[in-house]
């Protein structure tokens, strides 16, 4: 039987010496607490006669008996000096707890969270075998069935299952989309694209990973799906301590874009975004235990090495030391886990021990780094849609405006009985720096536009950049080359030339970032600065109001607000400009890597069609239904502008001539047709959904449109592809 654990509430009176409810994670506590949350989870099932070293007193308590003199029917007992080896948590699990009962006590409320647009992480941390990707993703079917039972499954699971029904109750859109990849050996590789090169892990504080795919996802079914395909391309092997180990990290980043506008990509991509990470890592290993060799022993080495790092990490920050001087740089894995580890995520940490006695060590090691982390506090908040943080120009607009409003309601004001009539030297003096702080107001403000300018400026670079990135690293993309095959001078030379302009990319954008960081640090003390200088001008506008006399006072005042409300306008006019600019700039970039990504796939299209028919391979009738629904799209783009009663005949396709009773034929004389041994050579360029045909081969075949209108409505009909399709986004921050 499992502890006996409450239902998780905000309402909770248990609390641990945080102030924290210690045995459960509520919503509530999770938004108003800042630190890290820890949960230990017991391991299960044990041999029988094994012995423990690890013991769940309570649901929030643990004890370590370092000389393993109990046996696994330990009862304990009170008098028993165990103070030192005892270890307290947000919540225990000892081995009779469920994955209901762990995702129920951990994960199910960030969910929630996650949605009301907060970001969140779980990670489970452990040594190998410990149960880390059990707790995870494990995947139990139900008997006789191929179907899964979720409640019996991973965390990451249940929490698909939630996300999708707590999103259908909302009344805003979402769209949500997966990303999955290993760090393996200290290289990132796209678990959806396995046969992708390794991808680049750029910026020091929003980190990216160029190339990395995200894929929609509309069902918990899709998403486990996706993740069953992911985990087929992670690297597991069998070691000594676990016949199926994880020899990477892997990370699962769900994202969900949140709008009330219409369901179209484009819509979401300036909306509110919220990231919920998965990682499930690598478990520490001791060669004692893995009796590893070789290339499992260089594994094992790297993946000590990235958790010794992220060890340094959680001590450095339970100690209270600044994000920006914790040296997150020492490995990729923590690199990546900067901003979920310090900044603003709420992050649940599952620590996971094998009680065995013989992996005290380790258990110890694990607890001790779990202790650590519940010191860790950080500042959470919701992110906002993403396009009112870019227009900054309207703070400072806002800001004038009150002025305006402000200078107005002292114009209204009495003057006081003590008003000098004669303006006095002193009165000058004081006129005269009032007027200087406007000006140097106005002069700052205009310094914060101009730095707001070059921060967009910058972002589109970033964005420019980027692009060139995921152009390189396709060409390095060894997706379609043949295995095996050696290269020639070319294609070394090629891949040199292609190295070295991911090195000058890399380069530029470290340049840009600085660049950036260093318009944040001045765009700061500008505005210290203008803060001051408001502040000493109310002041002295005060003391104006009792020396001078009230016509001039009142003029002055008036010619301030005169000259701030044109600012204002100026402002205004171009604030909205950069704006406009930029978003103009954005539509086009989005719209060439449609357009990119468009071309790449009818070529793609074009020549696999070319080889079904010149292979007279028979096509699976979905297939064929996909390809129809093609050709469709790409008459549909060539008849948009005609009337749509006209015949096929009518339309101006002069070299295609009706042939039979279903298909149209390509003239053997036809511009469109291509030489068979051309259709290997990769330089050919393919234009849009060419029809292609050899001369001596049979004719390439277009379906009807009454039978490709009919196809497209059986296809509209159809069941959505369990695997669907990737989209461009933006690369993801983290
Ligand atoms: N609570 C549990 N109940 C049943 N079986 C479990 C439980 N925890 C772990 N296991 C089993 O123990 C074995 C090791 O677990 P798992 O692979 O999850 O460990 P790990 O910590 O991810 O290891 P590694 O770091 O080597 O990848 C697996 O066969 C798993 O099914």
């Amino acid at each position: 039987m499992s502890m006996k654990r409450n239902p998780p509430s905000s309402t909770s009176t248990t609390q641990n010496n945080d102030g924290l409810s210690a045995s459960m994670i509520t919503a509530q506590t999770l938004t108003k607490k800042e630190r890290i949350k820890v949960v230990v989870r017991v391991k299960s099932p044990l041999i029988k006669g094994s012995k423990k070293c690890v013991f769940a007193i309570n649901n929030k308590t643990i004890i370590l008996e370092e000389k393993g003199k109990y046996s696994s029917e330990f009862q304990r007992d009170k008098s028993l000096n165990v103070k030192k080896n005892t270890f307290t948590f947000d919540s225990v699990f000892d081995e009779n707890a469920s994955q209901e009962d762990v995702y129920n006590f951990t994960t199910k409320c960030l969910i929630n969270e996650v949605v009301s647009g907060y970001n969140g992480m779980v990670f489970a941390y452990g040594a190998t075998g410990s149960g880390k990707t059990y707790t995870m993703m494990a995947m139990n079917y139900k008997e006789n069935s191929g179907s899964i039972n979720i409640s019996e499954s991973g965390i990451i699971i249940q929490a698909f299952k939630d996300l999708f029904s707590i999103i259908e109750e909302q009344s805003e859109r979402f769209i949500i989309t997966l990303s999955y990849m290993e760090i393996y050996n200290e290289n990132i590789r796209d678990l959806f694209n396995k046969d992708s090169n390794f991808l680049e892990l750029r910026g020091n504080n929003n980190v990216q990973i160029i190339g990395l795919s995200e894929i929609v996802v509309t069902s918990p079914q899709q998403a486990i799906n996706l993740l069953h395909k992911g985990n087929e391309t992670r690297s597991m092997r069998y070691t000594g301590a676990n016949c199926v180990s994880s020899r990477s990290h892997a990370v699962l980043v769900i994202v969900l874009r949140q709008s009330t506008e219409q369901q179209d990509y484009e819509r979401f991509i300036n909306t509110r975004q919220s990231k919920l990470l998965f990682v499930d890592l690598a478990g520490s290993e001791r060669a004692k235990h893995t009796k590893n060799k070789g290339k499992r022993l260089q594994e094992g080495g790297h993946i000590n090495k990235s958790l010794l790092a992220l060890g340094n990490c959680i001590s450095a920050l339970c100690n209270g030391t600044k994000a920006q001087h914790v040296n997150f740089r020492d490995s990729k894995l923590t690199r990546l886990l900067k901003e979920p580890l310090s900044g603003n995520y709420q992050t649940i940490m599952i620590a996971q021990v094998n009680p065995l006695l013989e992996f005290i060590e380790e258990s110890k090691n694990t607890l001790t780094y779990a202790t650590k982390a519940m010191g860790i506090s950080k500042q959470i908040r919701r992110n906002v849609n993403v396009s009112c943080q870019v227009p900054l120009y309207q703070n400072l607009i806002v800001e004038l405006r009150d002025e305006i409003t402000r200078l107005k309601s002292k114009i209204k004001e009495e003057n006081n009985g003590n008003k000098i009539l004669n303006e006095n030297d002193k009165a000058m003096q004081l006129k005269n720096e009032i007027i200087a702080l406007f000006e140097e107001k106005m002069k700052l403000r205009r310094q914060l536009l101009d730095i707001d300018s070059n921060i967009l400026f910058l972002k589109t670079e970033i964005e420019k950049q980027n692009q060139l990135m995921s152009y390189w690293q396709s060409k390095n993309n060894k997706l379609y080359r043949f295995k095996n095959s050696t290269k020639n001078i070319n294609e070394t030379n090629m891949d040199r030339s292609i190295e070295e302009n991911i090195r000058n990319i890399t380069s530029n954008l470290d340049s840009i970032e600085n660049e950036k960081d260093h318009y944040f640090q001045l765009r700061s003390e500008i505005e210290e600065k203008l803060k001051y200088t408001k502040q000493r001008a109310v002041s002295l506008e005060n003391e104006l109001h009792v020396s001078v006399d009230e016509e001039a006072e009142k003029e002055l005042l008036l010619l301030f607000c005169r000259v701030n409300e044109l600012e204002t306008d100026k402002l205004s006019i171009q604030g909205d400009r950069m704006m406009d600019a930029y978003e103009l700039h954005r539509s086009e970039q989005l719209l060439n890597r449609y357009q990119e990504q468009q071309k790449i796939s009818d070529r793609i299209i074009t020549k696999q069609r070319q080889l079904i028919e010149e292979k007279k391979i028979s096509m699976p009738s979905d297939l064929q239904s996909l390809y129809n629904l093609y050709q469709q799209e790409i008459h549909a783009i060539t008849l948009q502008n005609k009337d749509f009663n006209n015949t096929i005949d009518q339309i101006n396709f002069p070299d295609v001539e009706r042939s039979g009773k279903s298909f149209f034929t390509i003239n053997n004389e036809s511009k469109f047709k291509r030489k068979a041994d051309s259709w290997s050579d990769s330089s050919q360029e393919w234009s849009i959904g060419e029809p292609v045909s050899d001369d001596n081969k049979s004719p390439v075949h277009f379906p009807k449109v009454d039978d490709i209108i009919l196809n497209i409505e059986n296809d509209r009909s159809l069941n959505p592809s369990p695997i669907p399709p990737a989209v461009l986004f933006p690369p993801i921050t983290f």
